[in-house]
């Protein structure tokens, strides 16, 4: 069974897979200090309690931490006995094109979200991923990977303003009522909340526009389901969109005779 691993800035999240079946996912904390020992402990209990029998002999992995690899490799070598693939890493083949500036890195999970994206839902394709960052990803109509725009994340924005501004509180994103709010917390909700509406309308117009082609926009991430609830920004929402992309970037290199 294959073990896919994406470390987000944020949130870490396993999924066993066994074929196209996902089994079980988990999500942690992002900790670079996490040692194999530890998420073995941590990822083994949860699979007795929930009474999965695996036996791990792939793994796949996506960071936008570079510094978890290297504990992550390590869980993969004691414990599975296998190299784990790493998205990013010359040895790890994708199953697109990368049209981008020379020398530039695209974050792996970006890469990530787009190969599912278009695996399920084709080509001239806008991946959103609220996580940490706000990403949105390019496919074209070939499945190829031809760029993007990042932006703040939404609770980036609302640390941001509690951080810069005495008397504005640490607040947690929701929807408001209304868009003019009557107390200091449902005006800062009513910012970046609708703000990001705007933001997202925006800058997806605006790809469309210049792609000049009709696109779908699907969305993912933390906090995805909570921009769902805006009716007309997206034609879908996909859970677990980067784990989908790992299992086929795994399947990819496993058809052409790779191994890490
Ligand atoms: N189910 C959830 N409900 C509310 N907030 C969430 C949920 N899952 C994640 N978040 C928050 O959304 C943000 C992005 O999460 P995530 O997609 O896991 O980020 P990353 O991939 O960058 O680690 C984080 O600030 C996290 O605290
Ligand atoms: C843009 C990101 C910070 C998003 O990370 P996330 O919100 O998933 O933690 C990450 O994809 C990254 O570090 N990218 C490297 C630069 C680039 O993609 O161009
Ligand atoms: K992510």
């Amino acid at each position: 069974m294959l073990l896919a691993v994406d470390c987000g800035n944020t949130n870490t999240v396993f999924a066993l897979w066994d074929g196209d079946q996902m089994i079980g996912h988990w999500r942690t904390s992002t900790e670079w200090q996490r040692t194999a020992d530890q998420y073995y402990v941590w990822l083994s209990t949860l699979m007795n309690l929930q009474g999965i029998k695996a036996q791990i002999t792939d793994m796949i992995i996506s960071s936008t931490v570079p510094r978890v690899v290297f504990n992550l490799r390590v869980l993969s070598d004691r414990y599975f006995n296998t190299r784990p693939l790493v998205v990013g890493k010359p040895e790890c083949a994708l199953p697109v094109d990368v049209r981008v500036d020379e020398g530039t890195t695209v974050g792996p999970d970006r890469l990530v979200n787009t190969v599912a994206g278009y695996e399920k839902y084709g080509g001239d394709l806008i991946v959103v991923d609220f996580g940490t960052a706000t990403t949105f990803d390019v496919v074209a109509a070939d499945g190829a990977y031809v760029g993007g725009v990042i932006a703040p994340g939404v609770n980036l924005s609302l640390e941001a303003l509690h951080h810069a501004a005495a008397a504005l509180p640490h607040v947690d994103i929701s929807k408001p009522q209304n868009v003019i709010g009557t107390n200091t917390v449902a005006c800062m909700q009513s910012g970046v909340f609708w703000g990001y509406v705007g933001l997202v309308r925006e800058i997806c117009d605006r790809i469309k526009a210049e792609s000049g082609v009709p696109m779908k926009v699907i969305s993912t991430g933390g906090l995805a389901p909570l921009f769902q609830q805006t009716a007309d920004l997206f034609d879908a929402y996909e859970d677990d969109l980067t784990m989908q992309g790992l299992r086929r970037i795994h399947e990819h290199n496993k058809d052409i005779g790779n191994h890490a």
